[in-house]
């Protein structure tokens, strides 16, 4: 099986904040796509790495280069981003795993696990189980207890068989949260692989803190 990966890293980060976007400040020394694309890179089941950029940013130079990756300009969301991205990989890959950049901790079990479904499934992507209690709340005040029952943390990278991925994309411009959804409305089943806790998303500014410590308790990172 031909592998390629897709690397999202055409957002803002509006949440994090900030005059650089997350995926691209300083992070353990390098920056959140810096370590995303090198697990992929590394990967030796991986063959290909498609990274996805914002136009102003490739403008800009952002991505100092030193790794084997095509380099495509992203969309306003992450859908159309994730879209420009499948389009620039060759047809004859057979599967696709498709990684936020803002998730720099990705490890290697975790890409292994979708790696290892996707021989059996068309699509699986990984996640973690919701194991604390889960209130809906207004106004700074619980209303309810939500019942967790069944309930997962989605993370990526997120794998699929590349035609079938493409075909939904195409069936649903208009997008949707993640790679899964559109896959689900494509009428996929979608395997669940273990995600870690560590293969966090940098989303808001206390996040870099975490992922510095993650990154930085790693060897030769
Ligand atoms: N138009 C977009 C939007 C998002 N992404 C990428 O998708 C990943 C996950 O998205 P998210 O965390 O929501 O990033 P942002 O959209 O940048 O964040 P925010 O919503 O806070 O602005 C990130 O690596 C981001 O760069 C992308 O490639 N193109
Ligand atoms: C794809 C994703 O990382 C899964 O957790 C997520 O959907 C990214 O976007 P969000 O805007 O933070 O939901």
């Amino acid at each position: 099986m031909k592998i390629a990966a897709i690397i999202v890293a055409a957002g803002r980060g509006l949440r994090a904040g900030g005059d650089t976007p997350k995926q691209w400040r300083p992070l353990a020394g390098h920056s959140s796509t810096y370590f995303a694309v090198q697990a992929f890179v590394r990967h030796p089941r991986v063959s290909r790495v498609v990274l996805v950029m914002n136009g102003a940013d490739i403008a800009a130079g952002l991505w100092p280069g030193g790794f084997d990756a095509d380099v495509v300009a992203g969309g306003e969301t992450r859908s159309l981003s994730v879209r420009a991205g499948l389009e620039q990989v060759a047809p004859d890959y057979d599967q696709v795993l498709i990684h936020d950049a803002a998730r720099a901790c990705i490890m290697r079990d975790v890409i292994d696990g979708v790696i290892a479904a996707l021989q059996s499934h068309k699509a699986a992507a990984p996640a973690v189980a919701v194991v604390d209690a889960l209130w809906r709340g207004t106004s700074g005040h619980v209303e309810q207890t939500v019942d967790r029952t069944g309930l997962f943390r989605a993370q990526t990278p997120q794998g699929f068989d590349l035609k079938a991925i493409l075909a939904a994309h195409r069936q649903f411009p208009e997008g949707g949260a993640d790679d899964v959804e559109l896959a689900r409305l494509a009428g996929m089943d979608v395997a669940i692989t273990p995600g870690h806790e560590d293969n966090i998303k940098i989303t808001l500014p206390e996040d870099f803190e975490r992922a510095e410590r993650i990154l930085r308790a790693r060897d030769g990172h």
